[in-house]
């Protein structure tokens, strides 16, 4: 028996996920049907010398072979996910009258997806990239969605500059390369909000070593409200309860010339091993008073909050104990979106997540289809709705319930909610870029010289690759943050346009074959020489 013979072989758990099939179904799981449900005989298995317009079970293979690919998310498409609970573990009612964050030790059903923001599908998760955090709360007011990044600033406030960032930092329409730096730094130079969530992303923070070693951000200021309407505003932060840790970036090359799936193995082989990952959910907060009188826009998610002006409220804990038990099933088709929220938590006011709320629907319906909430994955624990057919999954359709509101029928209803605030917050933003938040990323942020180099480092490197007008009003850009970041960065460039000078110099140590690829088979020669006679 094969599940015995390899019992002393210590394998990585992604190594024995299909032994480990095995052992738990000791026989085959059932008789193979075609795709109506008809038992496949062996004997159309193999198609060579047969009529093979009469089988059907090679029409149904190759036409559902053909339609297995659905668009990839225009952003985060690289990801992996797992399951677990949420956990509440202090009292926050004072806050939140929100049912998942109430009631000490109340547990919540989860799904997650983890993600790299930049990479397609089959790219590489130790790409220094800001890196991602979906968390889907089944709660029982209706799906609550987090979606978070590993940096805690953003890029940009304005939603019209997605486009362009996703253009600008993704592939060259013509060259076909990923992260052309010469339009990335273009782009950032001329949109400099940008520039603070790329320190983030260049310093030490935007490789970390696995997805289990980051704490994650929703960065967006929430208005979240209590039971007498009283409403606060809240910075929200998984904390990792597995310790931040990085990589540098001659790590991660090292990794990635070798393993694209660093950080999907890691999880997989965690959870697999149950050394179940957490996190600590908490919160900074501001009372509506406290927003008003401080000297910096508290919804501005180009910038951190500063210390002093808030205070930090724990709730709970974010749990994951199983692995997703069929990929496509549970993280492909999986569809976060921030406007998913609940009771007691109406939200973020600012700009950018407005637009948020209508990109996310927008995407999923051109990515799964208009009934994406239909998905299983994404089915809330009860759902009662007016909406009615469309692309399947329609499941049960709402049966014969009446399909229009009002109605005098019994069709489902609305209730009251009194305690949802009365008062709407209407925020104004600046369209100015403070360079401030740069100025101390560098200087108290970075903690010391080690850190400090390869922040420079990391930077100048790929700078070599850039046309220099670009490198020069990057290099403006630098002298208007900080004197020493700026001479710095120009002195290490230099050194590396140099370098890449010398590259071009010695030759690509390939080994050359001899002649052209053999596409014939020589006919070997037989030993002709005579045999003596005796
Ligand atoms: C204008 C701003 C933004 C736009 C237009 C945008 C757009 C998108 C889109 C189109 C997706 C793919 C969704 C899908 O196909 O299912 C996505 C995924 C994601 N976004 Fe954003 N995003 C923005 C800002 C942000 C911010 C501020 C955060 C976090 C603080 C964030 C975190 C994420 C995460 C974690 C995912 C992956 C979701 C998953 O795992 O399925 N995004 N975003």
């Amino acid at each position: 028996d094969d599940s015995k013979r390899f019992d002393n072989v210590t394998y990585q758990p992604v190594h024995r996920q299909l032994l480990d099939f095995k052992i738990k179904n000791p026989h085959s799981i059932g008789l193979w049907t075609k795709n109506a449900g008809d038992p496949v005989d062996i004997r159309d298995t193999v198609t060579i010398n047969s009529d093979q317009f009469s089988n059907q079970l090679l029409i149904d293979t190759i036409s559902t072979l053909d339609g297995e690919r659905i668009p990839e998310r225009v952003v985060h498409a690289k990801g992996t996910g797992a399951f677990g609970y949420f956990e509440v573990t202090h009292d926050v009612s004072k806050y939140t009258y929100a049912d998942v964050f109430n009631g000490v030790s109340k547990k919540t059903p989860v799904v997650v997806r983890f993600s790299t923001s930049l990479q397609p599908v089959g790219g590489s998760d130790v790409s220094r990239e800001p890196k991602g955090l979906a968390v889907k709360f089944y709660t029982e007011e209706g799906n609550l969605d987090i979606l978070c990044l590993s940096t805690p600033v953003f890029q940009f406030r304005d939603p019209m500059t997605v486009r362009e960032v996703l253009h600008g930092f993704k592939v060259n329409p013509q060259s076909n390369i990923r992260l052309d730096f010469t339009s990335a730094v273009d782009l950032l130079t001329l949109r400099p909000s940008l520039a603070h969530n790329a320190f983030w992303v260049m310093s030490d923070f935007g490789v970390p070593d696995g997805y289990r070693r980051m704490d994650y951000f929703p960065i967006h200021t929430f208005e979240i409200a209590n039971k007498y309407g009283e409403t606060h505003y809240v910075r929200f932060h998984f904390r990792t309860e597995q310790g931040v840790a990085i990589l540098t970036s001659v790590q991660a090359a090292a990794i990635q010339a070798v393993d694209l799936d660093y950080y999907n193995r890691d999880l997989y082989n965690a959870i697999d091993s149950g050394k179940y990952p957490s996190w600590r959910l908490e919160m900074d907060v501001m009372t509506r008073h406290d927003i008003q009188k401080v000297d910096f826009d508290p919804f501005d998610v180009t910038r951190l909050w500063k210390n002093g002006t808030f205070h930090t409220v724990p709730i709970g804990k974010l749990v994951l104990n199983k692995n997703v038990e069929n990929l496509f099933k549970d993280v492909e088709q999986a569809a976060y979106s921030p406007a998913n929220l609940v009771p007691g938590i109406p939200g973020p006011v600012d700009f950018l997540f407005r637009g948020r709320r209508t990109f996310y629907r927008d995407t999923q319906n051109y990515r799964l289809g208009r009934n994406h909430n239909k998905i299983l994955v994404n089915m809330p624990l009860y759902e009662k709705t007016y909406v009615r057919d469309g692309t399947p999954p329609t499941r049960l359709n709402m049966r014969n319930a009446p399909n229009y509101y009002p109605n005098s029928f019994h069709g489902p209803v609305p209730y009251v909610d009194e305690r949802r605030p009365l008062k709407k917050l209407e925020v104004l933003e600046n369209n100015a870029v403070d360079v401030e938040p740069l100025w101390y990323f560098y200087n108290h942020i970075i903690k010391d010289e080690d850190q400090r180099l390869r922040f420079i480092t990391n930077v100048a490197v790929p700078l070599a690759q850039v046309t220099p007008p670009v490198v020069q009003r990057l290099l403006k850009l630098l002298f208007l943050i900080d004197e020493d970041l700026a001479t710095r960065i120009r002195a290490a460039y230099e050194v590396a346009l140099v370098a890449q000078q010398a590259a071009t110099l010695v030759p690509t140590p390939s080994i050359e074959y001899p002649g052209n690829i053999p596409t014939t088979q020589e006919v070997p020669k037989h030993n002709t020489t005579e045999i003596p006679k005796s």
